[in-house]
Formats: structure tokens, sequence, C-alpha cells
């Protein structure tokens, strides 16, 4: 047992302390005559880290991108920690959109949360470090460019990493993804061209586009064709793997301004609820940020390249006279550093991107087809190439009872049928008609009237002998102009094209 007997006097212990620092001293400047300085130096260090105290805490930094590609484990922890949030948060960033059902709820910076799972405590903390820099490119050092890096912190008991790892990552990502499911409010990414010089980057807004199949005016066989072909896509991803392609479709889409394009994109989005990319190739300077827009966008995703013909002067690209572009700079100013190509575009697009990734659908758009640079078109790019053309007479029944309601025997509609085949009206055009009285009789007659004015101003069907082979010409005059509403449809696939239905009208008229 201990007695205070035992205990040793205060000048016991100041003298053993006292004979103690002597023979570290001595001990010392005998180390330095015997050792030398550098290796001195590397004892103390070694020594140092012996005794010194470790912490029983370890620290996951959880960035926002990795680099080039989104983090998922960011995305999910920002997630799953809005629902996470106490008390104790003196900061908290709120949204909703129209579309979304709650509130959105973010840490905003220097925020803390702190988890309990499985019995464990474990502390997060969101930080967010803006930089600004100067731009690279700009050698007058006056326009400098901001930007932010934002991450989490995740602090835990050093024992618990494995658990981490193991279990409670794999379980917020799990969260996470049910979350956005039960959520699901379609995204729509955007380039945001302040990070142009710094680095591209996307942005996202909920997207509100209202058109759906069911909404959109098109031939039924086409639009079935496509629902199909989309159906048929995202059940395939043993197919894929097991015929070694990546999991990916490309459709073109082509047609006069006002025939659906973008409608039927938004259409596609929202029957896959799959997100939209859509990236602006006006906006890209160099093939390096291109490369690093695609590896960040996400799977299930839509990237739209809209007007394809005339959004970038690709440098491989040709003029509509057949012409080779071959001067880029003369495309592209006196600066000298835009270095964009058309082979970067599909190179990446049919390599990299689309093994990086699954479930990718790319759409191309553009109004003039035959304006386009056949590496464009060849076998295996674009997988389905979708004709929008002038509203038909089933287009117009659809737009009418979905703007005027009216019964689909209305008395007006034989005659609106005897006109609209002949002319070139767009869906756009009708929507817009039928959208300027809420009289439905009054806007139908107002139709007529438009009908038979375009008519007697020529806007009709030319004749087909300008656009068709000889052999091609004695079919159509027996079926007339309603044969050239483009509702053309030709998979490319197999390098076989199969036109469906009927032939495109072509839109060098316009
Ligand atoms: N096929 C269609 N069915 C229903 N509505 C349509 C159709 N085509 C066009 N519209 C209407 O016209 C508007 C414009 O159409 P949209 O933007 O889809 O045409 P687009 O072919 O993409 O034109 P652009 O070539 O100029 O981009 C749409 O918002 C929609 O209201
Ligand atoms: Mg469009």
């Amino acid at each position: 047992m201990f007695s205070p007997r035992d205990m040793p006097s205060p000048s016991s212990i100041f003298s053993a302390y006292a004979s103690m620092t002597a023979s570290i001293m001595l001990l010392r400047s005998m180390a330095n005559e015997l050792i030398p300085q550098p290796i001195r130096g590397y004892l103390c260090n070694a020594f140092r880290y012996l005794i010194k105290p470790r912490s029983p805490t370890l620290t996951l930094i959880i960035e926002e991108s990795t680099g080039i590609a989104r983090n998922q484990v960011y995305d999910a922890a920002e997630a799953y920690l809005s629902t996470r949030v106490s008390p104790e948060n003196e900061r908290l960033k709120i949204s909703k959109s129209p579309k979304e059902k709650k509130l959105t709820i973010r840490l905003e910076k220097g925020e803390k949360v702190v988890d309990f799972f499985n019995g464990a405590c474990f502390k997060w903390r969101f930080i967010c470090a803006e930089s600004e820099k100067n731009n690279p490119n700009d050698h007058t050092n006056n326009i400098s460019v901001r930007s932010e890096k934002r991450s989490f912190e995740l602090s835990f008991p050093k024992k618990l990493k494995e658990m981490v790892l193991e279990t409670y990552l794999p379980f917020i990502l799990e969260k996470a993804k049910e979350m956005k499911e039960e959520e699901r409010v379609l995204k729509m990414h955007t380039l945001n061209t302040s990070y142009c010089y710094s680095g591209v980057k996307w942005d996202s807004i909920n997207l509100e586009h209202p058109s759906t199949f069911e909404t959109l005016a098109m031939e039924p066989e086409l639009k079935n064709a496509v629902i199909e072909d989309l159906d048929r896509f995202v059940k395939r991803r043993e197919f894929y793997k097991k015929v070694g392609r990546a999991w990916k479709r490309g459709y073109l889409l082509y047609g006069p301004p006002g025939t659906g394009k973008s409608s039927l994109i938004a259409a596609m989005a929202n029957y896959l609820k799959f997100d939209i990319f859509d990236l602006q190739l006006g906006n890209i300077v160099r093939d390096s940020d291109l490369r690093k827009l695609l590896l960040a966008t996400a799977n299930r995703s839509i990237l739209v390249i809209e007007d394809i013909d005339c959004s970038v002067d690709l440098p491989e690209r040709r003029h509509g006279d057949g012409r080779k572009q071959t001067d880029v700079q003369a495309h592209r100013g006196s600066d000298g550093w835009m270095q964009l190509t058309l082979s970067g575009l599909l190179n990446f697009i049919d390599g990299l991107w689309s093994s990086c990734g699954d479930e990718r659908i790319i759409i191309f758009t553009t109004n003039h087809k035959e304006r386009l640079d056949p590496a464009l078109l060849r076998p295996g790019r674009m997988d389905m190439h979708i004709h929008m053309s002038y509203c038909s007479y089933q287009g117009f029944k659809l737009l009418a009872s979905n703007y005027l309601e009216t019964p689909s025997d209305h008395p007006l509609f034989g005659e609106i049928e005897g006109l609209i085949e002949d002319i070139q009206i767009t869906p756009a055009q009708v929507a817009e008609e039928l959208m300027k009285n809420e009289d439905a009789e009054a806007t139908l007659e107002g139709f007529v009237k438009l009908l038979k004015r375009k008519k007697m101003e020529g806007d009709v069907c030319e004749s087909p002998e300008k656009a068709e082979p000889p052999h091609q010409q004695s079919k159509r005059r027996k079926v007339g102009c309603r044969q050239k509403r483009g509702v053309g449809i030709s998979k490319s696939n197999s390098g076989v094209t199969q036109r469906r239905t009927r032939r495109m009208r072509r839109e060098c008229s316009l």
C-alpha cells in the first residue's frame, strides 16, 4: 500500500531534477562534440516524432470535384447533410423552385453538423475557399478571375476508419440516391462562362420544360419509334456490356426552326427522367476545356449540342459550298488561342467520354443537315437521325386538342385537313395561332384564313421534281406533296439507312 511516508520530499525531487538537468547538459555537450550537426538534427527530429502526442482523430477531405469529374461523395454528402441540420446551425442556405416539393437546405460556409451513426459521432464542416487569380490569357494582368473551392471535412476517431469507408460513406451515397429518386427534379446544366479562363464549369437550374411526348406534335409512327428506341436503350445495360460497346446512344434532330427539336429533347428528358447538359460550343475555346466539361457530366443524362452547323466554326468543318475551313485563326479572331477542333469533339465523344459513364445520350440538332461535316454523320456516330418537319394534319389535331380542347370531329377540321397538307407551316406557328383567342370557333376560323392566305402566297410544298431524282418523282407524283412532309427517321447504327414513312421536305426553301 502507498503511504504518505513513501512520498519523496520536495528537496529530494529538486536534487533529482537538478542532477537530471546536469546529466542532460553533459550529454548534450558530449553529443555536440561527438555527433556531426546533420545527424544531430535528424536524431532530434526522430526523437520529437516519437514523443509527439498523436491525434486520435482522422479528418477526411471531400472536395467538390476530383480534378476533372464531379465527386459523387461530395454531392451525396451535400444532400444527406441537408437532413442533418440542427438548432446549433447559425447560417443555412434555403431555396425552392416551383417544381420542388420541399425547401432545399444547404450549409453555409463554415457551418458544422454532428451526425450519429452506429453509435459513433461524426463531425462535418463545410468549407468554401474563395480565391482570385490573374487571367492567364490577359497579358495586361488587369482582369482577375474569381473561383471557389468547396469541400466537406469529416472528422471521427481514427479507429473507425474502416467502418467509415466500408459502411458510413456507402450509407450516405445510398441515402442521397434514394432522396434524389424521391425528389427527382430534373436539372438543366449550362456553362458558367465566368469560369471560362480558370476552368469551365457547369451550373445547373431545374428543368421546367413542360414538353412531353403527349404534347408533342409528331407523326405517331415517328413518335412511337423514338419512344421504343429510348425504352430499348435504357433496358440494355447487359447487352451493351456483352457486345463491348459503351452504353450511349446518339440522336441527330434536324429540320426547320420551330418544328419541335428542342421540345423533343425536353420530352425525352422528362420521359427518361434524365438531366440535360446543354453544351454551347461557342463558349468553349479549347479541347482541354471540352474534355473537362464532358467528364463532369453525370450518368443518366442527355448531352445536347444545338445548332451544330452554326454554333462554332470548327476547323475541320466544310463551308456549305464544300470548301474546307483550314485557317482556324481566321474564324477565331486574332487572339489565336482558341483550339477547339471537330476531331477533338468527335474523338472524345467516341472515346473516353463514352467509355467513362453509363446511360449517356447525346443529341445534336441542326436546321441544315446537308451542311454537316460527313464525319458527324458517319455510321456509328449518331444512331438515329430524326427529321422534324412542318405540321401535318395529325400534328394539328394534337395541338388543337391541347390548346383548344376541341373534339376531333369539329366541322372545320375537314377544310383544315385539305389545306394543311399542302402548306409549309411549323408546329410553332400553329401553336402561336391557336393561342390567339380563347374562343375555339373564332380561333379555328382564323386558322383556316391563315392557311388560305399562305396557299395564295405560294407558301406551299415545292414541286417534287426539284428535289428528287427522276425514279423517285414518278412515285411522288402519285401521292403529291404530302409525302414530302418530313417525318423521316433513319437509323445508322449498322450503316444501313432505313428511311421510314415519308421523305424529308427540303429545308433549302427556308
Ligand atoms: N412538334 C411540336 N409539338 C408541339 N409544340 C411544338 C412543336 N414544335 C414547336 N412547338 C412549339 O413551338 C415552340 C418552339 O419550338 P422548338 O423550340 O422546340 O423548335 P426548334 O425546332 O427547336 O426550333 P429551332 O430550330 O429554332 O431551335 C415550342 O416551345 C412549342 O411551344
Ligand atoms: Mg431549338
